[in-house]
């Protein structure tokens, strides 16, 4: 395929074919998934609605479902405002189809600034109602792939996205639909892909769904982060090695290159890749052809490469850290993933996805969240982003044990951060800019550092007890179940 403009971003796709809407990309995530005449899965769906008091909540649309909005005590969704109708809307699903009717309500209702009054309009995701004071937002969330290990590839390429209880991804916000939508067409083209964005925004899923979109799906889809690892290692992780190749090369090994053959190979934080290995990670993209060390066969590669970084790649070439002609043979498209303050709608989705996530783990119910902490976590920041959400939610469902979330259930960093205002940051920026956690003078961020507060206390309190759960549980002010839960995060030998 003609290689592209390399200026051309997430905003402007190779061609000028419509916008679709979320839902549509939802189903073609699923459709390239499926065997022919296998029943297409649906995308799981919800309403994020703020009922005008402040409160967040969600309601999880499946088939068949019918959600009434109105002024009636008994409308599953109650707004309480002369403006609103007594039975004024309906939002249905049928199959993978949303529409919202507007019952003849007196002052009608919006969709995305369009009013419509007694007629029925077909939803998308990311679509906003808003009735009265209340605003409607639809979201689509594509299923989570079932990952299989490809051979050779280290454990820790494979982290795979959570499943079960809440799994799939969250699409709602206008910005991550566009996103996706670029995705589905970038999927079908065998061109790198640069994906850009602050730590924590979500590169890997959105890399992830690139694979599984692409006709290359049914093949392997492995991570490596150029970051952890040494310039020696990380060309043998990379290329592979024959046996003997140097000392402690006990045995043949395949490289990253190779475990993607037929699939996608993510080069995660490639920006942090040694200037030395840019130049051979380029020889092997330019023949696509690849030498493992030590050996002197060249292996024909059939894989697609994407890159991901929270740098800005191009001052990093302005500043000589980055080889300009891998920069533009790797990103000949940019994705840009929008940090989480940028896709606010997305914030209370994702809370009770993630609860649902840790509660199921902890076999418990997903707890409700308190209008306030709902509002604190939607006014915080979110340098971490979706990664710092998860890790808030988290902590506050352990401490909640099973019952109503509160602000004081909430990481600290959280509520002060509720209390500023978001910083403005652009994608891809370095980490010492307002995208990145806050720096720490002593040892880590405002979460780690809690985290390991958190395991020293019950380190301690286990030493107090004599090992005994019951009593360090008691001693924490936490249930057992808790603590066992802590005890298997933090690895604390029982
Ligand atoms: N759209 C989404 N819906 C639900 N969960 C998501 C979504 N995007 C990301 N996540 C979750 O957020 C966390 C961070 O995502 P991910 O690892 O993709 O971020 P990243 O930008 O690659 O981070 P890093 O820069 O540290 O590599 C993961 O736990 C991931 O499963």
């Amino acid at each position: 395929m003609a290689e592209q403009d390399p200026r051309r971003q997430a905003a402007s796709p190779p061609s000028a074919e419509p916008p679709r809407a979320a839902a549509e990309v939802a189903t073609e995530l699923d459709a390239a998934e499926s065997a022919p005449g296998e029943r297409t899965p649906q995308g799981q769906a919800s309403l994020i609605i703020r009922a005008g008091d402040g409160a967040a909540r969600v309601i999880d649309l499946t088939e068949g479902d019918v959600v009434a909005i109105g002024r009636a005590p008994e409308s599953a969704v109650h707004v309480d405002d002369p403006r609103v109708s007594r039975n004024h809307a309906i939002v249905a699903r049928h199959g993978d189809a949303i529409e919202v009717i507007d019952c003849g309500s007196r002052n009608g209702t919006s969709v995305n600034g369009a009013v419509l009054r007694d007629a029925v309009r077909p939803l998308a995701g990311g679509d906003v109602i808003r009735i009265g004071p209340a605003e409607i937002v639809v979201a689509i969330a594509a299923p989570a792939p079932v990952e299989a290990a490809p051979p050779g590839a280290a454990p820790e390429a494979l982290e795979g996205p959570p499943s079960g209880p809440g799994a799939g991804f969250v699409v709602a916000d206008e910005a991550m639909v566009k996103v996706f939508q670029v995705v589905q067409r970038l999927a079908r083209a065998q061109t790198t892909v640069l994906v850009l964005g602050e730590t924590g925004a979500g590169k890997e899923v959105v890399s992830e769904q690139l694979h599984r979109a692409s006709p290359r799906a049914g093949g392997p889809f492995v991570r490596l982060s150029c970051a952890a690892l040494p310039e020696a290692l990380l060309e043998s992780e990379l290329f592979g090695h024959e046996k003997a190749a140097f000392t402690g090369a006990d045995r043949r090994k395949i490289g990253y290159f190779e475990a993607a053959q037929g699939g996608t190979l993510l080069l995660d934080e490639i920006g942090e890749m040694p200037l030395a290995m840019q130049a051979k990670l380029l020889r092997v993209l330019e023949s696509r052809r690849v030498a493992r060390i030590g050996g002197t066969q060249e292996i024909e590669l059939d894989v697609r490469v994407v890159c991901a970084t929270h740098r800005d790649l191009q001052a990093e070439v302005a500043a000589g850290r980055f080889r300009q002609d891998l920069y533009y043979r790797i990103s000949t498209f940019v994705l840009r993933v929008p940090p989480l303050r940028e896709r606010r709608a997305e914030i209370a989705l994702l809370v009770h996805r993630f609860a649902q996530q840790v509660a199921a783990r902890m076999g418990e119910r997903a707890p409700r969240f308190a209008p306030a902490a709902m509002q604190a976590l939607e006014a915080h920041a979110w340098p971490g982003n979706l990664r710092e959400l998860r890790n808030a939610v988290e902590h506050a469902v352990v401490l909640a044990e099973g019952g109503v979330i509160e602000v004081e259930h909430l990481p600290a960093s959280v509520v002060e951060g509720a209390e500023g205002a978001a910083p403005p940051a652009s994608a891809g920026a370095p980490p010492s800019s307002a995208g990145a956690p806050p720096p720490s003078t002593d040892g880590g961020t405002m979460p780690a550092r809690l985290a390991e507060l958190e395991k020293r206390s019950i380190e301690d309190a286990l030493a107090a007890e004599g090992n005994n759960q019951t009593r360090a549980a008691k001693r924490l002010g936490i249930s057992r179940r808790a603590l066992l839960y802590k005890l298997d995060k933090y690895d604390i030998r029982r």
